[in-house]
């Protein structure tokens, strides 16, 4: 969808805009949208859902689920340009979770001392720092290393690659991320080489790739993904995973939380926090002996 690109906005009450969200998730030919969803307006209770499809296909998909979900006004916006994902996050603020601080080239110069500095850029591939979901994934990493050291770590659904090339700037030996979507692949490298870091990316769906088996087993699995997916990869994160080793699960909403830690916990794995942002939960869980 290069020069017609759209951006879908829901607005409507949180019950609402959870169901629409929801809605999204359980369709199967909506798994690969991306979207967020917020509190727009705290006094009025005004939640917004924001979706970037990629294709008319799924933009028209995206509208009709939202639309069917009752309770939401939906609008679908043209964006001009094609860059449009740069266009709208250039200019935002820096993010700090925990030791990490996420930055853009606007704001070199203004990593404050002791901080681990991760530069990315906006770009067409997810992960820029902003989105509830991977500040969980970041603070979560923060809080763990507070006890311990992680030598080898993968990172499933890698966008921009930031979470895998903070695991290695904070000390882990090896650092591994695969993601389904070629660009951001392409981004993700070019983000390690220019943090200097030695992690590195392939192009894969989940685990399933000789250079993610040929690293492990691991001592931390990063997956920022949706939840059908969290559910889907269950058993093959429990298996890339080292006895004693952690998982950072993110991507989910709150609502989808005892869906998911479920999953983990039928297969031996122990829940050991939740960190909230948003409408979104990120699941910090450990693998048992
Ligand atoms: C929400 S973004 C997370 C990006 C980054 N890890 C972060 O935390 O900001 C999810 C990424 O996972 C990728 N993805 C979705 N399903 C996947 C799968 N089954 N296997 C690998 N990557 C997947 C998407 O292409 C997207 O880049």
């Amino acid at each position: 969808m290069s020069e017609s690109a759209v951006q879908i906005i829901a607005r409507g009450p949180r019950a609402a805009a959870e169901a629409g969200a929801a809605r999204l998730d359980a369709d199967p030919a909506l798994e690969g949208a991306t979207y967020s969803i917020l509190e727009e307006d705290e006094d009025r209770g005004v939640w917004r859902i924001d979706a970037f499809p990629t294709s008319r296909e799924e933009a028209d998909g995206v509208a009709a689920t939202l639309r069917e979900a009752g309770g939401l006004s939906v609008a679908v916006e043209d964006l001009a340009d094609e860059d449009w994902l740069a266009m709208s996050l250039s200019g935002l603020p820096p993010v700090r979770a925990g030791r990490f601080f996420v930055y853009g080239a606007h704001d070199q110069g203004r990593v404050p001392p002791n901080a681990i500095p991760l530069r990315i850029d906006a770009g067409a591939a997810f992960g820029t720092g902003h989105h509830g979901t991977t500040v969980g994934c970041l603070l979560a990493l923060d809080d763990l290393l507070k006890r311990r050291r992680f030598e080898r770590v993968l990172d499933v659904g890698a966008g921009t690659g930031l979470l895998a090339i903070a695991a290695d700037l904070s000390g882990s030996k090896v650092a591994v991320g695969t993601d389904i979507d070629g660009p951001s692949v392409r981004i993700a490298n070019e983000n390690a080489a220019l943090n200097g870091s030695r992690a590195r990316f392939v192009h894969a769906s989940g685990l399933n790739h000789t250079a993610v088996r040929g690293q492990g087993p691991y001592d931390l699995v990063f997956a920022n993904i949706l939840a059908p997916p969290l559910v889907a990869l269950a058993q093959d994160i429990r298996t890339a995973l080292k006895p004693g080793g952690w998982a950072i699960l993110s991507g989910l909403l709150r609502s989808q939380e005892r869906r998911v830690t479920a999953a983990y916990l039928s297969r031996g794995f122990r829940l050991h926090r939740r960190i909230r942002r948003d409408a979104w939960s990120a699941l910090v869980l450990e693998k048992m002996g």
